[in-house]
């Protein structure tokens, strides 16, 4: 990985926020071995314990003055209701150390984080999504001008940590990652849920419909990635003339699914703009 190995110095990581996302690549950096000295800080002391207990090596602190103190990178993993007075109280210290911030936070566009910050800062802001508490993310990224190819470079590799990750050129983009990849496990847990409702009203037991659920989910996901064939194509597998699938995807379609998505991803999209809009 293009984090600094073990005979160079180790990139020192501080954290704002301790809450989930922030844990997932914390728990991604820890298994990656990666050579990095990690801080956390959050005015929440259970979040705090929960990280000590679980990694003792990581330094934890309810100032997040203190943790950025020294730091090459520093994550904003809050809420964005509060990204804007968090930053400011970073914003003096920011302009003395110059770290890179890396913002995982949705709806809150570069020039206001820049602008929060005291102006002039390297700013890469991305959009994770859950599933990176299990390494399995999928993070879409955008780089401001003031990052260098080596702070473009660490920042991947965190993120890469817990997933895979992409590159935007353009910031906009990242309102449509949002809504494809960032709220999309919500979606397909969606789809899961009403599998299961579905399940058990044809008579099968709970645990016995969880099970058959999350094998076919991942099942469908990992023949999607591996065999080399479109969705369409092994829908098309699936489908027996005639037969049960058929029977199914005609109640779906029928249903006006695919136009559902298309308004849906939608309004994700534009209410990721808004939000920017509000946050600016
Ligand atoms: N959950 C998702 O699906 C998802 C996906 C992509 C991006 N994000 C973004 O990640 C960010 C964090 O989300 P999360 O799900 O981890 O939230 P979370 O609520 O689990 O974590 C936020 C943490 O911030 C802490 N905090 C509050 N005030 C603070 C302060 N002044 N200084 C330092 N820490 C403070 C809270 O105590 C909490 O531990 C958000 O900006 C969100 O938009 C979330
Ligand atoms: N969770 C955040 C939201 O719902 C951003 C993507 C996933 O707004």
């Amino acid at each position: 990985m293009d984090i600094p190995q073990i005979t160079q110095k180790p990139t020192t990581i501080t954290f704002i926020g301790a809450g989930n996302m922030a844990r997932s690549l914390i728990v991604g950096l820890l298994q990656d071995k990666a050579n990095v000295v990690l801080r956390v800080a959050d005015p929440d002391l259970q979040q705090l314990d929960a990280i000590h207990k679980h990694w003792p090596d990581v330094l934890t602190t309810t100032d997040n003055l203190e943790a950025m103190q020294g730091a090459d990178v520093v994550v904003l993993a809050v809420k964005p209701q509060i990204m804007c007075a968090v930053t400011e109280t970073l914003a003096e210290a920011a302009q003395r150390s110059r770290p890179l911030f890396i913002s995982i936070a949705a709806g809150i566009r570069e020039a206001a984080l820049n602008r929060w910050l005291g102006g002039n800062q390297a700013i890469v802001r991305c959009m994770p999504n859950t599933p990176a508490l299990v390494q399995a993310g999928a993070t879409g990224l955008y780089a401001n001008p003031q990052a260098s190819e080596k702070q473009r470079s660490v920042a991947e590799s965190i993120l890469r940590a817990v997933g895979i990750t992409l590159w935007f050129d353009d910031e906009i983009k990242l309102d449509a990652v949002t809504a494809i990849s960032g709220s999309g496990p919500a979606y397909f847990f969606l789809v899961m849920e009403a599998m299961q409702t579905a399940a058990e009203q044809l008579g099968i037991r709970a645990e016995d419909a969880h099970l058959l659920i999350m094998q076919t989910a991942l099942g469908a996901a990992k023949l999607a990635l591996e065999s080399g064939d479109m969705p369409a194509e092994l829908r098309h597998k699936v489908t027996s003339k005639g037969g049960t699938t058929e029977a199914a995807l005609k109640v779906l379609t029928g249903g006006g699914l695919q136009d559902l998505f298309v308004q849906a991803l939608q309004a994700a999209e534009s209410r990721s703009r808004e939000l920017a809009a509000a946050n600016s």
